[in-house]
């Protein structure tokens, strides 16, 4: 595949990124991907004596390391010196003690993140660019260092304390409750109303983690070509929208979100530069619409609802399609998408929901669910727990759906992120 592009494979000390890396389709590749990661870690876990697994899975400081690098913008320094720079210059810089610094370096460097081009001298890798702090992926990155493993600390306690155990609020969650002493208060998404920067970046990162979750795949998978109005609910600053309208003329589109994001989408010149025809002839429109209380747009051919679902626990979640569900009205046949569906690990009940909706399934003797090579869907899973939120099995959605007066069609897997596709009911 790779080859394929342009004709090269990238190393591990490879130091640059590859076409492929930015591709908004990467459907094959991702599958490819998949069944590697979900064999080799099964492989490894078969074979290896359990204790030697179990540490594994537990002395992890990964996390503590890439806090570091962001934070003091490694990378950024490491760019100036393609052949490499010593610790004890890059200690200088960043002010930290070389020996100590040499360990951080010698473990990121173990996972790619950074190459010891000789003893003590450190260069960038590919891997290690995504920390740049131009590149939008670094905020997630900070997102899950810093008040993402605060909560994680708190998942036990948030378990076992009864104020807490049978308790769901987006409010007070594990997440929120961690970082109540920095002055955080309400759910996630009012933190962000509170910090400009914070969200500003949030809103740059979500265009890029489309491409990273398998997302934005679907703006070459599914049959755009029929339908000729868009409304993207909770649309952001256009992560999906803008791609879109660039690759769909035909299409108006509608992006629906809460003030701020808007005034994002209008005023750093994302669409003006990166999309201007798309203003110029008035394809794009964005509108405030708060999904809990307001139903968007009537009629139109397709109702797009991408990250939005998973935010939120089931009450709240409910309402959101319900709202969109008043939108389509009761002869329109749009397809309303969103995505993730938590793959099971049960053979038999993976068989069915493939055969009965077109999920798919890992072939014997991997695990249905393609084991690790499908990890971050768990691990996002929990992430959505630290806010009382959730990610979605197929019976779930099918429960949300039913309330909410739609009817599950078809699943498009694109190899990591899924669409569910539904018609009124
Ligand atoms: C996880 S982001 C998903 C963004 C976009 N759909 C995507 O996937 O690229 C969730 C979005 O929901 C918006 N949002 C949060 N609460 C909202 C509310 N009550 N009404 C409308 N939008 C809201 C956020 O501003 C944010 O843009």
């Amino acid at each position: 595949l790779y080859e394929q592009v342009d004709g090269t494979v990238p190393s591990i000390d490879s130091t640059e990124f590859h076409p492929l890396d930015e591709a908004l389709d990467q459907v094959e590749l991702k599958a490819a991907i998949r069944t590697l990661e979900g064999t080799c870690t099964q492989l490894c876990t078969t074979l290896a004596p359990p204790g030697h697994t179990a540490i594994n899975l537990v002395q992890v400081y990964d996390y503590s390391c890439v806090r570091l690098a962001v934070r003091e913008n490694i990378i950024n320094i490491l760019m100036d010196y393609p052949k490499g720079l010593h610790v004890n210059e890059l200690s200088k810089e960043i002010n930290v003690e070389p020996k100590k610094l040499s360990r951080i370096m010698r473990l990121l460097a173990t996972r790619g993140c950074y190459s010891e081009v000789a003893k003590d001298v450190f260069a960038s890798t590919r891997l290690s660019l995504v920390l740049h702090s131009e590149n939008p992926v670094r905020h997630m990155v900070n997102l899950h260092a810093e008040p993402a493993s605060k909560g994680g600390a708190l998942i036990y306690e948030n378990l076992k304390e009864p104020q807490t155990a049978y308790f769901y609020h987006p409010d007070h969650c594990p997440v929120m409750d961690a970082n109540n002493k920095e002055g955080i208060t309400g759910a996630f998404f009012d933190w962000m109303r509170q910090r400009d920067s914070t969200r500003e970046s949030y809103h740059r990162l979500i265009q890029r983690l489309s491409i990273i979750m398998g997302s934005s795949a679907v703006l070459t998978q599914f049959p755009i070509d029929k339908y000729s109005t868009v409304v993207d609910v909770g649309g952001g600053i256009g992560a999906f929208s803008l791609p879109f309208a660039k690759m769909h003329k035909h299409v108006k589109i509608t992006v629906y979100d809460l003030p701020k994001p808007l005034t994002q989408a209008r005023m750093t010149q994302v669409w003006a530069r990166d999309c201007p025809e798309a203003v110029q002839e008035n394809r794009v429109e964005f509108s405030e619409l708060y999904f809990f209380t307001q139903a968007p747009v009537p009629g139109q051919d397709i109702y797009y609802l991408r990250n939005i679902i998973h935010d939120w626990p089931d009450e709240e979640s409910l309402v959101i399609p319900q709202n969109v569900r008043k939108a389509m009205g009761i002869n329109s046949r749009p397809p309303p998408p969103y995505d993730y569906v938590v793959r099971q690990l049960n053979r038999e009940q993976a068989a069915l929901e493939a055969s009965k909706f077109g999920a798919t399934m890992a072939p014997e003797p991997m695990l249905p669910n393609f084991g690790v090579g499908n990890m971050r869907m768990y691990q996002q899973d929990v992430s959505m727990f630290m806010h009382n939120a959730r990610e979605r099995m197929l019976p779930e959605f099918l429960e949300l759906s039913d309330a909410a007066g739609l009817k599950l069609e078809k699943i498009w897997d694109l190899s990591e992120a899924c669409v569910l596709e539904y018609i009124a009911a």
